[in-house]
Order: structure tokens, then sequence, then C-alpha cells
């Protein structure tokens, strides 16, 4: 592993880190912020997983996460959203391809050799940051945005046992219903549509829910709610009576300064879950 740059911030360091990703058969870039606490102890994991067209940095640089970490004792990583170089496939489409991994493994040419999203951030990276840097792997929770949401509600409810709490902002929440899905786990998962589910938030809320607090944020002027589908999930929670929040937040959008606003609210909810 490489380290890219390190800069204080708020008396904690944010680090960029390289490295050779066995899992996706090329170099992964990601961010870590690490609290002032880190410098003598161990601290809890919040996960931050981007959305479409994004890299480790938009959240990093736009998201105002690193306030909160500092006065929480609260470490956060941001992963990419895909693997990436000249060797490795990609589509004209900014939904298809470097840049929209959708958190899946994926079994169809010509993604399958580097697309395994979901092993990367379910597996080696975990490993890997748990290895490196001074994080309590006991004490982790999850979030994100759009297709970011999609996976930290997917990941968080199928590895219930990593992760204290779940929230996400204006999360792709009904992949196999929306153009948003759709197309992507055709050409990552192939037609057979039974091996989508295990990638639906809605569906895995309506059959086993999540066993912890859930907090989902969505702007009532988000360009993009049809794709979205935020009712499907809502109404999934309800029918599963999941221990959590949805809100529908009034006029806002789909862009960062939708999360830059609710990323207090969301970091302390973690915290609270996290027991900080
Ligand atoms: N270029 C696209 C819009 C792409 C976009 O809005 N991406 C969002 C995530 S959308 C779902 O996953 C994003 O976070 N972009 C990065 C940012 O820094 O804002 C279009 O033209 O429609």
């Amino acid at each position: 592993m490489k380290t890219l740059s390190e800069n204080r911030v708020f008396d904690g360091v944010q680090g960029v880190y390289v490295h050779p990703s066995v899992t996706c058969g090329c170099e992964m870039t990601f961010a870590l912020y690490l609290p002032p606490e880190a410098a003598h102890s161990k601290v809890p994991l919040l996960w931050y997983l981007s959305g479409l067209t994004c890299t480790h940095e938009n959240a990093m640089t736009k998201a105002g996460m690193q306030k909160y970490a500092a006065e929480l004792g609260m470490a956060v990583c941001f992963p990419d959203t895909s693997p990436r170089g000249a060797d490795v496939a990609d589509d004209k489409a900014f939904d298809l391809g470097q840049g929209a991994g959708f958190y899946v493994d994926a079994s169809q040419a010509p993604w399958d050799p580097h697309f395994r999203m979901w092993s990367y951030v379910t597996g080696e990276l975990p490993r890997l940051i748990g290895d490196h840097f001074p994080v309590e792997m006991d004490r982790q929770s999850i979030t994100g945005h759009s297709m970011g949401g999609h996976g930290a509600l997917t990941v968080a409810m199928r590895q219930a046992e990593r992760f204290a709490s779940v929230s996400a902002f204006a999360p792709i929440a009904n992949p196999v219903a929306s153009d948003w899905g759709r197309k992507q786990f055709t050409a990552y998962l192939g037609n057979d549509e039974a091996d989508w589910a295990a990638h639906d938030s809605s569906l895995l809320m309506r059959d086993h829910g999540f066993d912890g607090p859930v907090l989902i944020d969505q702007g009532t002027s988000d360009q993009f709610l049809d794709l979205l589908r935020p009712e499907t999930l809502a109404e999934a929670m309800a029918a599963r009576r999941q221990d959590g929040v949805f809100r529908f937040q009034k006029g806002y959008d789909h862009s960062y300064f939708f999360m830059a606003t609710f990323m207090e609210a969301h970091m302390a909810f973690h915290a609270d879950a996290l027991d900080l």
C-alpha cells in the first residue's frame, strides 16, 4: 500500500492511499479520515459508499464529514466506486462501467475480471483497513449516497453482524424495478433476475430487514426520484416494522449540498448506535 497524500484537518489526518487489489485485479484508491483520538487509541469506523461518477474524492471533499468525525472520535473510510484503468472494461454511459460498479460481483463478460465491488467492500478493503490502521473492526457503521446508498443498505442487511447502524442519502432503493439497476444488473449479473434480488434493498428489507437502527433521508426535489423509487423502500420498512426513520426532506435535490445539510444528523445517529 502507498500513501498518496495525508493532510491535517480538524486535528486528525485525511489520508488517500492506493493498493494492489487482488479482488479487483487492479490498483484501487481509497481515502480514510482518522480523528485526533486515533493517534493514541483505536476508534470506530464509519463507511461512506459513493454514487455514480464518484471516486474516493467526492465525499471526502464535499460532504463535510471530517469536522463531525473529529468531534465524535470516529474514522471514516471512502472507497472508490469501481475498478479503474486502461485494461478495465468501460462504457460510454456514465451509469455503467468505471465509476458505476453498483457494489456487485460481475459474472458476465467483459465485466467479470475486475468488477468485484461486493467482495472488495465486504472483504478485501475491510481486512486491509483493519490490518493497517487504528480502527476497531468490531465497531462499524455504514452510510452512502444514491448508488452508494444502495450499496450501504445491501451490505448492511447481508452482513448485519458487522454493523451497528445503517443510513442512506437518496439511495437507489429498488434497482430491480428501475433503469438504475435493470441495465446494470443485466450487464454485470446476467438475465436471470433471481440473481438480482440479493442486491435490492427493498426486497432485502421486506425479507429480513436490518437488526439495528436505519435512517434514510430523501430530498423531495431530487431530479432522479423516479429512478430511486424511495416509496418502495419506505413501504418495505413499514411492512417489516423496521426500527428506523424514513424522512422526505422538502426542496432538497440529489447534490452534495443535500448530504452536507444532513450529514451531522447522520453521523450523530451512527455515533449513538456505536455508543460514542
Ligand atoms: N452526470 C450525471 C449525474 C451523475 C450524478 O449526479 N452523480 C451523483 C450520484 S448519482 C447516483 O449514484 C454524484 O454523487 N455525483 C458526484 C458529485 O460530486 O456530485 C448526469 O448528468 O445526470
